[in-house]
């Protein structure tokens, strides 16, 4: 599966935000937040891919790019393998109906003037034409029937306000759908909800990904929820990638010292003294994430970083593949002499995954 080109790809995506208000003439340019630095992903068709960071990591600036929102600063948006980046409307039309983004907040998402009737209508005629009568009557069915609101009557006719949060992200997953899409990016969709509903979406989203063969970007910050739920798993600090694989190592066998920090302060069901965060606190790895104002070189969980050497603070580690499948932006799993030493296993289960430089074979 993931020899085959992927439906939705990044490569070197990278977004600086001009700092400080606008550029003036004569003056040194403005500074520069890199939001996201240099960030590659691929999208698979029946395949779900979470991007797991702390707020600020860049995720929904992913998404956006990805989405076409906003333009990127440098890298490139390869859809089926081709350069994907839309000059003008038309173009951006076409790309929305094969790529849609679900946002975090379906109270904002949709227009509480209309009933889901319209919302979907519009959605539909938008992508498909001028659909009408029992034909349109017949697609409203089936995508109520797809994001498992039945029977469809029920809901139809119901206005925003007359619905659940979690029957609203429901409505706003239908009017993704009506375009058909090949992927879908959804920036966070659970975290509004509900604790108990964010459970059905999930699955929901799994369903499509199986039944339709849809590819899914599933943006989050727990990381506890991507094992469950995410084929891979790619980690975010500071607008740049840490760690990629499988969800089940990545969440089982962190490998970056960054992932062990994530899923160790995860809250664990079975933890409830919270002593997974207790340790963390007491290896002295808290703190902050650096400023994404023109950081320096060097990686940047370093200053976080327990096991940061000289090398780590001078120079960026790219990512490095340390089994098959799974990456590592650390420098302790390099060749380099002056390598940090990074203990083997992780922060859950003990042993397992490769020590520190030895498996760059
Ligand atoms: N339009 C913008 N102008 C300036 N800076 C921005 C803009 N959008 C995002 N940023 C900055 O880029 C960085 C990454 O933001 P982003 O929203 O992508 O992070 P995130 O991981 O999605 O965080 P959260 O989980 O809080 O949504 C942050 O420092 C943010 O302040």
């Amino acid at each position: 599966m993931s020899h085959s080109t992927p439906v939705l790809a990044a490569h070197g995506l990278t977004k600086h935000f001009r700092a400080g208000g606008r550029r003036i003439a004569g003056r040194p340019p403005a500074r520069a937040i890199h939001a996201v630095d240099g960030v590659d992903l691929e999208l698979h068709r029946g395949q779900v891919l979470a991007v797991v960071g702390e707020s600020g990591s860049g995720k929904s600036t992913v998404a956006r790019l990805l989405a076409q929102l906003i333009p990127l600063t440098d890298g490139q948006v390869l859809l089926d393998g081709a350069d994907a980046r839309v000059r003008g409307r038309r173009a951006f039309r076409a790309y929305v109906r094969r790529v849609q983004m679900i946002f975090q907040d379906p109270f904002a998402s949709i227009n509480p003037v209309h009933p889901v009737r319209y919302t979907l209508t519009r959605a539909l005629r938008l992508h498909r034409g001028r659909l009408q009568g029992a034909q349109l009557e017949a697609a409203l069915t089936e995508l109520l029937e797809r994001v498992h609101l039945t029977p469809a009557a029920r809901y139809v006719d119901k206005y925003p306000h007359e619905l659940s949060g979690g029957q609203r992200q429901r409505i706003a997953i239908a009017r993704a759908l009506a375009a058909e899409p090949e992927v879908l990016l959804a920036d966070e969709p659970v975290s509004m909800l509900d604790v108990s509903i964010r459970l059905g979406i999930l699955n929901l989203l799994a369903d499509l990904r199986d039944r339709l063969g849809i590819a899914v970007l599933y943006i989050t910050h727990d990381i506890a929820s991507a094992r469950y739920f995410a084929d891979r798993t790619t980690v975010l600090y500071a607008g740049q990638v840490m760690e990629t694989g499988d969800s089940e190592s990545v969440t089982q066998e962190p490998l970056h010292p960054y992932t062990r920090l994530l899923v160790a302060s995860a809250p664990d069901p079975d933890d409830l003294a919270g002593a997974g965060a207790a340790a963390v606190r007491d290896q002295g790895t808290g703190g902050e994430p650096p400023s994404l104002v023109d950081p320096p070189p060097g990686c940047r969980f370093a200053p976080r970083c327990p096991y940061a050497a000289d090398l780590c603070r001078r120079e960026t580690p790219a990512l490095i593949e340390v089994s098959a499948g799974r990456s590592a932006a650390c420098w302790g799993y390099s060749e380099r002499e002056d390598r940090p030493s990074v203990p083997a296993g992780a922060a859950t289960s003990g042993g397992g995954s490769t020590s520190g430089g030895e498996g760059n074979a």
